[in-house]
């Protein structure tokens, strides 16, 4: 079991760079357990970092370690403890809501899967198409995996964007139930609060402040956000 304290990742001078870009320039830092904040605009660095933390992507420069393992050469030992959720477009259009569902049972057992389509309210939609559904409901079944996983790291990239309100509550309640030993790293470009045990911001690339969840860090954030979009991007979820 490992020990509260120690951190699910560390991350120690990680550059990233494309072919007319740097992504993440000598980034250090230490991913806890508990809910995580990856705060940072659009282009900062958040998907990039998630992206190398779950080794889809191999640093140009730098060491990372998740779970123990370095994740571009041991993804599969890290899979079996991590989950990286992306985008509710991963899931077929085809494929019946109920097909999902039985899916993730043969992985994860009926009763965790059961109790995941219930707190995301997602009973009364099992025979329908994933094409035919709403974006919030086709994020709500991209949610059922992650919530019934049992996974002890669970990766999401801005699991509120471009959301109904109810399907915004329904998930983060439905996230406020994962188990206290799981440890949730949500990449955001809003300051959600929900009960955040640890603050990131990335800007340009580069670590712009790491701690607790701080209203003043936030409240600066959202200032800038609205600086340099004319208010309308952070007004977004
Ligand atoms: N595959 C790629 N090829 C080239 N450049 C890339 C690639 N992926 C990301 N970038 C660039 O790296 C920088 C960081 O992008 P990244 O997607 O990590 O930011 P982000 O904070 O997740 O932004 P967003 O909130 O818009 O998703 C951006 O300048 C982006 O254009």
């Amino acid at each position: 079991m490992p020990k509260r304290s120690e951190p699910v990742a560390t991350v120690k001078n990680l550059t990233v760079k494309f072919r007319y870009n740097v992504a993440l320039e000598d980034l250090t830092v230490e991913i806890g357990r508990g809910r995580v904040l990856l705060l940072g605009s659009n282009g900062s660095g958040k998907t990039t970092l998630m992206r190398v933390l779950s080794g889809l992507l191999r640093p140009t420069r730098g060491t990372v370690r998740v779970l123990g393992h370095d994740p571009f050469r041991e993804s599969g030992e890290l899979y079996s403890k991590m989950l990286y959720s992306r985008d509710v477009e991963d899931i077929p259009y085809m494929l019946k809501v109920s097909t999902v569902i039985d899916m993730l049972s043969d992985i994860y057992g009926d009763s965790k899967v059961d109790k995941a389509v219930k707190l995301l309210k997602l009973e009364e939609h099992t025979f329908k198409r994933i094409g035919e559904l709403s974006k919030g409901l086709r994020r709500r079944v991209s949610m059922i995996e992650p919530l019934s996983s049992g996974r002890e790291l669970i990766l999401m990239d801005e699991p509120f964007s471009g959301l109904d309100a109810e399907s915004r509550i329904i998930i983060a309640r439905a996230l406020s139930d994962l188990p206290k030993k799981t440890t949730l790293v949500i990449a955001s470009h809003i300051p959600l609060n929900m009960g955040i045990d640890q603050m990131i911001v990335l800007e340009g690339g580069k670590l712009s402040y790491n701690g607790p969840y701080n209203d003043e860090v936030a409240r600066k954030y959202l200032a800038w956000m609205e600086e340099l979009t004319g208010g309308a991007k952070a007004q977004r979820a």
